[in-house]
């Protein structure tokens, strides 16, 4: 077990670079909003450094690069509708699960740990997602960006979780592969725990300063 994970009773999980690759899925659905725009394809470089802040956020940024200024707001909530169709059609088609998932999310809730999942993705995709891998019956609880009026890096969300099981935020933990995900478990007094294959706008997540960094989720257990 790692040592982290003492006098911990609860975990929030990302989704999004830390349990699944969904860059695939979600450039495809980026670059079918484009294509219906006659503007050029993002590519999944691009998008890996623009994933983080939401399905709103993606295209924003996505828009921005293709048209080299900022969209108007119609544009912005047209584009928006149009990938949430494109992604929502089949959103785990090319996504993968990272090593070590299934085995460390096992092992934790074997071992008595509340598991919950804390996303900036949309939560309408969260169900269908977790199903393909067969991991819906490991979380207690779920919460999409859109679940609350704040998303990560806000603490509301964690803040949200630790209250709804009664728990001190101090015996939970964050594990999250973004600058996102540290800087909400750590307003929320969370202890926080990094994984660095994810996505972080293209910047080590150890720069955020975890309380502790792993390889893989299978260092957890
Ligand atoms: O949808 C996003 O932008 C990222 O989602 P995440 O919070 O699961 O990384
Ligand atoms: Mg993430």
């Amino acid at each position: 077990m790692h040592p982290i994970l003492k006098d911990i009773r609860l975990i929030s999980f990302d989704l999004d670079g830390t349990l699944i690759d969904s860059v695939p899925d979600l450039a495809a659905a980026v670059d079918k909003v484009l294509e219906e725009l006659d503007l050029p394809p993002a590519g999944e470089v691009k998008v890996t450094r623009w994933v983080g802040n939401g399905a709103q956020k993606l295209v924003e940024r996505a828009l921005t690069d293709a048209l080299g200024e900022p969209p108007e707001v119609e544009s912005l909530e047209a584009g928006h509708r149009r990938f949430l169709y494109h992604y929502g059609r089949d959103p785990g088609a090319r996504t993968r699960l990272y090593p070590g998932v299934c085995e460390a999310l096992d092992a934790l809730q074997a071992g008595g740990r509340i598991l919950t999942l804390v996303t900036n993705k949309p939560y309408a995709f969260i169900e269908p997602i977790l199903a393909q891998f067969g991991l819906e019956r490991h979380f207690a609880l779920c919460l999409g960006g859109d679940s609350l009026p704040q998303k990560k890096p806000d603490p509301a969300p964690l803040l949200h979780v630790a209250a709804h099981f009664d728990l001190p935020p101090s015996t939970c933990l964050m594990v999250g592969d973004s600058r996102h995900d540290i800087a909400a478990g750590r307003a929320a007094g969370f202890r926080t725990l990094a994984v660095p294959y994810g996505y972080n706008h293209g910047e080590p997540v150890q720069n955020s300063l975890p309380d502790a960094l792993i390889e893989t989720l299978k260092e957890l257990v």
